[in-house]
């Protein structure tokens, strides 16, 4: 299994299943602003608020073949084992398909992320312990505090400026390097100072 990242910015999601777990799929995406579709007989208080708040359209009634022909990714969450099976074999195989029962029917499984800033740990157990991905997760989340979301978008702008000045390739990399102390993270004076230093390079007038 390999990971991607993949932009979901108004791409079609549809979910068959409005449930416990079609709501947990949804709010994990919620992030994405996708265009999402619940199809499910029985919708539940937390699945029929989150389309209200959210815009996303729900369908009563069971889902069928035809309901996907237009989702970039489907999610087959029914509490229905069969209708899961027959549904996912339904669907051409470039397709993606998250089946949250049987991972191995489908193509595509959901990690546990940590997102601060510009900076996302994604985990996973291959479906071997989701309990255990779990667990990681919080350790993340304790390790990779606050200061990880100005520092990444402070990386982002600085890498874009250090990519445009007069410098070798190997003066460009020192410079992306040093960027990783942690002073940097640490301190926005330190982040200021030099902030200045590769504007002045920008301008050719070199200060050491
Ligand atoms: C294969 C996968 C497919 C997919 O859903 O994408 C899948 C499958 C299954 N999960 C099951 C159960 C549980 N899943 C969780 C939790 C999470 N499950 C997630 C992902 C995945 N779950 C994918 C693999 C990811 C990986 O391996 O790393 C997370 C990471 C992300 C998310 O859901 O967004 C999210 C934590 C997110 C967070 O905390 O942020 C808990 C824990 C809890 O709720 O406390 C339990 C109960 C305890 C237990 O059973 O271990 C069952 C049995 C169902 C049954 O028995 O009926 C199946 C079916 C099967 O066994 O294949
Ligand atoms: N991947 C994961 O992380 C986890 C997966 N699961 C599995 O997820 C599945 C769903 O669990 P919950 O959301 O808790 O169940 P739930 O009982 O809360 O919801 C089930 C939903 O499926 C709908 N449904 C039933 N048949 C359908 C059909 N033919 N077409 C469309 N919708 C249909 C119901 O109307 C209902 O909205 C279960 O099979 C469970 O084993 C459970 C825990 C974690």
């Amino acid at each position: 299994m390999q990971p991607l990242i993949i932009d979901l910015h108004k791409k079609n999601i549809v979910i068959a299943g409005g449930g416990r777990i079609a709501a947990r799929k949804a709010r994990v995406l919620g992030a994405e602003q996708a265009t999402i579709t619940f199809i499910a007989p029985e919708i539940s208080k937390e699945v029929y608020e989150l389309s209200r708040d959210k815009g996303y359209s729900l369908i009563h009634r069971k889902a069928e073949p035809s309901d996907f022909a237009e989702a970039m990714l489907v999610i087959l969450a029914t509490n229905n084992r069969e209708a899961n099976r027959t549904l996912c074999q339904s669907l051409p195989p470039h397709q993606l398909v998250c089946v949250v029962d049987e991972s191995g029917e489908g193509n595509v499984t959901f990690p546990a992320t940590v997102r601060r800033g510009h900076l996302q740990v994604a985990v996973t157990s291959n479906g071997s312990s989701p309990k255990l991905t779990r667990k990681l997760k919080k350790e993340l989340e304790a390790q990779f505090d606050s200061s990880w979301e100005p520092y990444t978008a402070f990386l982002g702008r600085s890498r874009e400026l250090i990519k445009k000045l007069p410098l070798s390739f190997e003066e460009k990399s020192e410079l992306l390097l040093e960027l990783l102390e942690d002073q940097y993270r640490l301190s926005e004076e330190a982040q200021e100072t030099i902030w200045r230093k590769l504007q002045s390079f920008q301008q050719n007038q070199i200060v050491k």
